[in-house]
């Protein structure tokens, strides 16, 4: 079965992936645009971290975010979507997946991350950007960092966030702070592994914890 198939090749291709972060943003961006400048240094600043870069393996963001990780010699990821208007994956990813369905792929997105970063987009990168929110919210994911870049334009749907959505509790108020907002690259970075630290700690804690308990009990 196609879907079972995606979910494996999926899991096989990415199992041994070193520490990544989820690169989202539009796919009609042109080259020269900021969001595709800002994806270029981003996708840069991630490899030189350490992180593999995972994209859309589309064009626009995608591709720049993809480029910058690949000049930086890092590993650069596209798990790329079937679709009437195919272009192919673009030619900045080193390790590429087709997928034919959305959702199967957004597992991927999510499973092999540490974190996401968004930039400016349209329906696409939104619906990635509130999954997102929704697995953290929920507590389906831990501690996983949500970083927007490009405060201009995600300054209306933040105010909305805020004035409306929170204002008419349809979100708690601690939510809007599951994001990180910023239009430094640096500051992104440093967020996610700042993150990445805290999770660490916590886990060790909780090993020593058990490990404690255990040696209580024995
Ligand atoms: C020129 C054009 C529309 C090509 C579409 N080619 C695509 N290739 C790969 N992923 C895509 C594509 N379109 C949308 N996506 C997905 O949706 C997001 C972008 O959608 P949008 O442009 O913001 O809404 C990306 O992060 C990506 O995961």
């Amino acid at each position: 079965m196609r879907i079972l198939s995606e979910f494996v090749e999926g899991f096989d291709t990415l199992a041994d992936l070193p520490p990544a972060v989820s690169v989202f943003g539009s796919a009609r961006s042109k080259p020269d645009s900021p969001e595709c400048e800002l994806a270029r240094r981003l996708g840069g600043a991630l490899a030189s971290a350490g992180y593999a870069v995972i994209t859309g393996g589309g064009p626009g963001v995608m591709e720049a975010a993809n480029r910058g990780a690949n000049e930086a010699g890092g590993l650069s990821v596209g798990l790329g979507i079937e679709l009437p208007f195919e272009q192919g994956i673009n030619e900045w990813v080193d390790m590429g997946i087709d997928f034919r369905y959305f959702f199967a792929r957004k597992t991927m997105f999510v499973k092999y991350a540490q974190a996401f970063v968004v930039l400016p987009g349209g329906f696409g990168t939104m619906d990635e950007l509130f999954e997102a929110l929704t697995l953290v919210q929920t507590g389906k994911v831990t501690r996983f960092p949500v970083v927007l870049m490009g405060t201009a334009y995600w300054s209306g749907l933040l105010d909305w966030l805020r004035g409306t959505m929170a204002a008419e509790s349809k979100i708690g108020p601690a939510d809007l702070d599951l994001m990180c907002v910023t239009d430094d690259v640096d500051e992104a970075v440093q967020y996610i592994i700042d993150a990445d630290a805290a999770l660490a700690a916590e886990q060790e804690a909780l090993k020593e914890a058990a490990a404690a308990q255990a040696e209580a009990r024995s």
